[in-house]
């Protein structure tokens, strides 16, 4: 079983795909390197849109990308290829982040600080008031970004712990981000084709289930998303996120991202969806998954 992951090693999408084996195939080695786990090994991928590439084309089987942030939000480039690929989420799992700044040289000396276009949102104000004349660059990765600062003593990484010792760098700050408690929420996912294939992971009766869905209006009237939210509401479905995203199509059109409690097995949820389906010009059914425990 091929997962495909944002590498290289180090990245915290590594860490989640090690934290959601552990929970889905309890009690086995959840290394993610060894050949237990029903075999998992982990695919690295340069950047997001490769995640979702290597699951449509092979040889990855199972795809884990970072969603939304608890400090940044959504993962903008992971809501464009759930609409843009045909994928079932199955999953997903929700891991503390906590950058440090990792260097080999000193902090005096650092004058470019890399990192993952989230890694740098969720320290925007430890750069500002640290770093104001630094140049921010972008990476596919915090790990990518760690494994670049290996090569120049003036640059710095903002990345996790775990890169500091798999690159060799100093962690020359810990925990910079702009808030204590800073949680990224991480979503598993296969071909279409294989979820109803039946994936090799058991049902959770004890868990709370959640259904993602994206709806698209394609013509605004007053009180078109009232109408849509009102089919959840009536029947008290909870809504964990909902999340407007650009159609791409002219300014001020946009896509619905939809997460709810429930799973599509249970008939008022069948029966609020297709109600929705009636009012909108497009439904996209995500999935239905175990939710991932509270934070
Ligand atoms: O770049 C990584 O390590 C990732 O897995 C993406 C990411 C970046 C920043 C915070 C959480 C996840």
């Amino acid at each position: 079983m091929m997962i495909g992951v944002l590498g290289p090693k180090g990245s915290y999408s590594e860490k989640a795909a090690g934290q959601w084996l552990a929970e889905i195939f309890p009690g086995e080695t959840a290394s993610i390197h060894s050949e237990s786990c029903r075999d998992p090994v982990l695919h690295y991928c340069d950047d997001i849109q490769d995640v979702f590439s290597f699951l449509r084309e092979g040889p990855v089987d199972i795809g884990l990308v970072p969603v939304e942030n608890s400090i940044e939000g959504s993962v903008g480039v992971t809501l464009d290829m759930l609409l843009e690929h045909d994928v079932t989420i199955i999953g997903e799992t929700v891991v503390a982040i906590e950058h440090c700044l990792l260097s080999k040289g000193r902090k005096e000396d650092i004058r470019i600080i890399l990192s993952h276009p989230q890694g740098l949102a969720q320290c925007r104000h430890f750069l500002k008031e640290n770093f104001r004349g630094a140049e921010l660059r972008t990476t596919g990765s915090t790990s990518h970004a760690a494994k670049l600062a290996t090569e120049f003593e003036e640059m710095a990484a903002i990345a996790s712990r775990e890169s500091a010792q798999t690159y060799g760098l100093n962690i020359l700050v810990s925990n910079i981000q702009d808030r204590k408690h800073n949680h990224t929420r991480f979503l598993i996912m296969v071909r279409s084709d294989e979820a109803s294939a039946g994936y090799p992971y058991r049902s959770y009766e004890d868990r709370t289930y959640k259904t993602s869905i994206i709806v698209y209006l394609d013509r605004d009237r007053p009180g078109a998303l009232y109408e849509i939210l009102g089919e959840f509401a009536r029947r008290k479905i909870n809504l964990t996120r909902i999340e407007s995203r650009p159609s791409k199509k002219t300014l001020g059109d946009y896509l619905f991202y939809i997460d709810l409690e429930g799973r599509t097995s249970d008939d008022i949820i069948k029966e609020a969806i297709y109600n929705v389906e009636s009012k909108v010009g497009m439904l996209k059914m995500l999935g239905s998954y175990p939710a991932s425990e509270p934070v």
